[in-house]
């Protein structure tokens, strides 16, 4: 997401203590009591967590996003609700924020693509995330995966199953028949305004 720095961005994030927890890494372990724990990785503006909260009050969410610009409209798009936080982080050290076994799905909505091969190793679907998220997963935890990018996606599916996740519910045109229990995200509402596919999997690991 290219986005000029936001002056006074921090502010707006300091300002809502209630949704960005001022220090993340306290909560690691304790994000929940007893709700299921759903995060979302790069989660931009925030619209599809926003929406799942108010949907599923019955699970805790949390979004975490490098860019301290792009977080800040987040925060204010999002109601004051106890089940939804954001955190202004970088996935690589995820497991500063999250125990071993505490999420119980992981979202990975329209993350950038890096189509390069010198840059692969900034996806997140790389070997080193993927092994990042087997540790803060619960053992029947799992990943649900959007994008808009079919080689991306491809290779996603390949990294997924050469590191020991299972697969479940592929498509290749998500919205030909779309699920009804589908949340749209900001990025795909934006692919699907110009009518491009929208490719989707579930991976899980074996018990
Ligand atoms: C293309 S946008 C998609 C946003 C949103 N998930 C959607 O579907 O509308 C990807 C977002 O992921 C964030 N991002 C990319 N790599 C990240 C990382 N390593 N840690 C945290 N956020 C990251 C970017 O800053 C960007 O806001």
């Amino acid at each position: 997401m290219r986005l000029r720095k936001r002056p006074g961005a921090m502010e707006v994030l300091r300002e809502r203590p209630g949704i960005v927890p001022q220090k993340p890494e306290q909560l690691r372990g304790q994000w929940t009591e007893d709700k299921p724990l759903h995060v979302e990785l790069g989660t931009g503006k925030g619209r599809f967590l926003a929406r799942m909260a108010e949907k599923y009050p019955s699970t805790s969410f949390v979004g975490m996003e490098k860019m301290e610009s792009v977080l800040s409209y987040a925060v204010e798009g999002m109601e004051q609700q106890d089940n939804v936080r954001l955190v202004h982080g970088n996935v690589s050290d995820l497991q500063d924020y999250f125990a071993s076994g505490e999420i119980d799905r992981i979202y990975l909505n329209f993350t950038d693509p890096w189509p390069k091969n010198r840059h692969e190793k900034r996806r997140l679907t790389f070997p080193t995330f993927l092994r990042l998220y087997k540790e803060v997963l619960s053992p029947r935890g799992d990943i649900h995966l959007k994008t808009d990018n079919e080689d991306f996606f491809t290779y996603s599916v390949e990294q997924f199953s050469r590191n020991g996740y299972h697969l479940n519910n592929l498509t290749l045109n998500l919205h030909a028949h779309e699920p009804e229990d589908n949340v749209r995200t900001e990025y795909e509402q934006k692919f699907a305004d110009r009518a491009q596919r929208i490719f989707r999997v579930e991976a899980y690991l074996p018990e």
